[in-house]
């Protein structure tokens, strides 16, 4: 079931070692079918270089296992979470990239210093709170889910216009219209977030971008009079 589904999760997940996103085992990327509400996520623990279409994992929005030999990816909780909240978003990525990293573990947002941010994000890449001692021995992932969506909901944030997160003292998760793309968005999270710290390096006063400046960069590309790129 779900082979085109299955395709392109699995050339998703593959990417991110290509991109260096992750080390190891670390990191996941899954895609939904929104018509049967059915998930395909990567499994647990297998490394990149050995996987195959047939381990990917297929579950309902619940987490029970519609197909597969394999247990799926322990941040399975987090991914369905985000999908039951962020109804618009087909494909999630979570990544230990080094740089988004470090700001998660740092407890920071990234702010928007720049075009390269403006252009994916729109406005400062927000970081969890951190999880209660409770929550991490309740739920730690579905809580890790909740925190996520807890920030957006606070924050009044769109996903679909700042399509990633950092969680507090863990790492960021990115999404989007599908595994490409969200894996896309999770590269450039890495570039920004290198690019903010160097930033912040060379002037620790800097602030964030102009608000016109943020629209005229994000709205070339995402609004509805988009005009980057062909088409
Ligand atoms: O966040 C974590 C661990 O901190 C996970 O991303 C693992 O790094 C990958 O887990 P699996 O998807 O292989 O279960």
């Amino acid at each position: 079931m779900l082979e085109s589904l299955k395709q392109d999760v699995l050339e998703a997940n593959l990417q991110l070692t290509k991109h260096r996103l992750v080390t190891f085992t670390w990191g996941n990327v899954s895609g939904i079918d929104r018509e049967h509400d059915l998930v395909v996520i990567k499994p647990s623990g297998v490394p990149y270089k050995e996987l195959k279409i047939n381990d990917l994992v297929v579950v309902d929005l619940e987490g029970t296992v519609v197909e597969g030999t394999l247990r799926p990816s322990s941040d399975t909780p987090t991914h369905l979470a985000l999908y039951r909240a962020f109804t618009n978003v087909d494909a999630i990525v979570h990544t230990h990239s080094p740089w988004a990293t470090s700001w998660a573990q740092a407890g920071r947002p990234i702010p928007a210093l720049g075009t390269t941010h403006a252009d994916y994000f729109y406005g400062e890449v927000p970081c969890t709170r951190p999880l209660t001692k409770e929550e991490i021995h309740r739920a730690y992932e579905v809580e890790t889910g909740n925190v996520i969506i807890e920030a957006f909901e606070i924050g009044g944030i769109d996903p679909l216009s700042m399509p990633g997160v950092l969680v507090y003292g863990h790492a960021p998760f990115c999404w989007g219209k599908d595994a490409n793309e969200a894996v896309h968005n999770a590269v450039v999270l890495e570039e920004i977030a290198k690019i903010a710290l160097h930033t912040l390096q060379l002037n620790p006063k800097i602030e964030p971008i102009d608000q016109f400046l943020l629209d005229k960069h994000y709205l070339r590309k995402h609004g509805t009079n988009a005009y980057y790129g062909q088409n």
